[in-house]
């Protein structure tokens, strides 16, 4: 059969329009048309949404909302004016995965707490250790979970760290005075790790410290790389750096067994001492990939909870002028140079600043979650293999929540927030093992800021 070249043309323009909605719903007939073809036993349908182009699904869309207008919780506005609201669950297709994302109080904690479901979704476990609390489950995870918790999250060990890291902050801070101009994160990134290396492995700042540091760099870029393991790859480099920080901290570890017990008293010996209710130790392996997700977890967040508050400080004198008030009260009371854990307890209003930070800051922005199996929420289905993002900074700038959120106001903490709209640190069995321990830091740091500085 012959086709003249007119007819040519009117099917390329005819099957144009076609081809361009096949691949808008390719995800959503690919991925979501098989589920809907099973019916779920109970009725259950998936979420609304828009699971886009293949491959790339709606990651276009997603950076336009965070790179370009800089509103990234548009991104769920648009989907809740578009869909409905529903159960605050809606599907997607992002980061080369069929997902669901939530963002509603209600699905967050139920995703949070069904941990056997819903596992955390690490893509690069070697680089993070294999036996770090972020990438065991079940039993083993509750057995970590406790040693940790234990030595840097319990009033105790609170007590002896916020005594350890002052001495840094307030030599941090008179620095910061004579330069005049700093960088603030750098400058929050550099005390923030003088501390890790003093509070986990007693290192003094120094040549060995500043390796440490750029390794750690290292190694977090290749934490969700893709696992391309050539020379020239983020993941081939985060695992070298990984090998060498193992082997400073095995070396570390080896001179500590030769110590008597508890003579530095730092998160290292903490990690080897501690027994559980059996009397068993943690193993040499265990005591390194816990260091080193730790200091994972805890560097960035707790060097951009200083520089944010330093930021809103600037930005509202009213809260910095109510912050020194109550702070020079404390500093004229202690009996010390530095200020202890009692006394934080007691300044209420610099808790509040503590709080208000976290919560505009939104530092861990989402939480990432694999399911196992199929799960179920009010109605709606979470299939299996699925990833789901709990995307808790909605929580956090969404006026039905908070009041003016975007608004730095630490007052409003006068009234404890609604129930379950407050999920900064996560839930369930894995909320932030160190909430408390980058809450002292915080309100020690806000402590000598406000008494010495404008
Ligand atoms: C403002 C600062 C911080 C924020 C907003 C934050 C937030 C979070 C969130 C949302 C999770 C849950 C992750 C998940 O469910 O998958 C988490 C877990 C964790 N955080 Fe933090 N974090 C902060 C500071 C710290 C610090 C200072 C440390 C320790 C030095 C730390 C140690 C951990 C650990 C070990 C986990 C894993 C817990 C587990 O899997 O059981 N975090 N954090």
């Amino acid at each position: 059969m012959d086709i003249s070249n007119g007819e040519l043309v009117a099917l390329v323009w005819g099957g144009l329009p076609l081809l361009g909605l096949l691949l808008w719903w390719w995800n959503d007939l690919w991925y979501a048309l098989p589920l809907k073809l099973r019916h779920s036993p109970t009725g259950a349908k998936l979420p609304p949404g828009h699971m886009g182009l293949p491959f790339l699904g709606e990651i276009l869309t997603f950076l336009w909302y965070f790179k370009i207008l800089r509103r990234p919780d548009d991104f769920i506005n648009a989907k809740r004016a578009k869909y409905g609201d529903g159960v605050g669950m809606y599907r997607t297709h992002l980061f080369g995965s069929p997902t669901i994302i939530t963002c509603f109080p209600g699905v967050n904690k139920f995703v949070f707490q069904s941990d056997e479901t819903f596992i955390p979704d690490w893509p690069n476990v070697d680089i993070v250790g294999s036996s770090s609390i972020v990438s065991v489950h079940g039993k083993s995870h509750t057995r970590l979970r406790r040693f940790v918790e234990n030595v840097i999250n319990r009033p105790d060990p609170l007590r002896r760290i916020a005594q350890r890291v002052q001495p840094r902050m307030v030599a941090a801070l008179e620095s910061w005075a004579h330069k005049g101009r700093f960088k603030a994160y750098d400058e929050a990134k550099k005390v923030t790790f003088e501390n890790i290396g003093n509070l986990f492995v007693s290192l003094e700042p120094g040549p060995l410290l500043d390796t440490i540091d750029n390794l750690f760099d290292g190694l977090v870029k290749g934490i969700r790389a893709h696992p391309l393991n050539i020379p020239g790859s983020a993941y081939h480099h985060a695992r070298q750096c990984r090998k060498k920080l193992e082997d400073i901290f095995r070396v570390e570890l080896e001179k500590k067994k030769t110590q008597k017990e508890g003579v530095t008293n730092d998160l290292m010996d903490g990690l080897m001492q501690i027994k559980d209710d059996e009397g068993n130790r943690l193993n040499d392996q265990e005591v390194l990939d816990n260091i080193v997700s730790i200091v994972i977890a805890g560097y960035s967040s707790t060097s951009l909870s200083k520089m944010w508050a330093l930021y809103y400080l600037a930005k509202y004198p009213n809260v910095l002028q109510k912050l020194r008030e109550e702070n020079m009260v404390v500093s004229k009371n202690k009996t010390g140079e530095f200020i202890t854990s009692d006394d934080v307890s007691k300044m209420k209003y610099t808790n509040k600043v503590v709080e208000e930070t976290i919560r505009l800051a939104n530092i861990a922005a989402f939480v990432f979650r694999l399911t196992t199996k199929e799960a179920e929420y009010k109605g709606y289905r979470i299939p299996k293999d699925w990833r789901v993002i709990v995307w808790i900074r909605y929580l956090h700038t969404n006026p039905e929540n908070f009041d003016d959120p975007m608004c730095f106001n630490p007052d409003r903490w006068n009234e404890p927030s609604k129930p379950g709209t407050y999920q900064v640190f996560g839930g369930g069995s894995r909320i932030c093992a160190g909430n408390m321990l980058v809450r002292i830091q915080l309100a020690t740091f806000l402590h000598h800021l406000s008494i010495g500085y404008k």
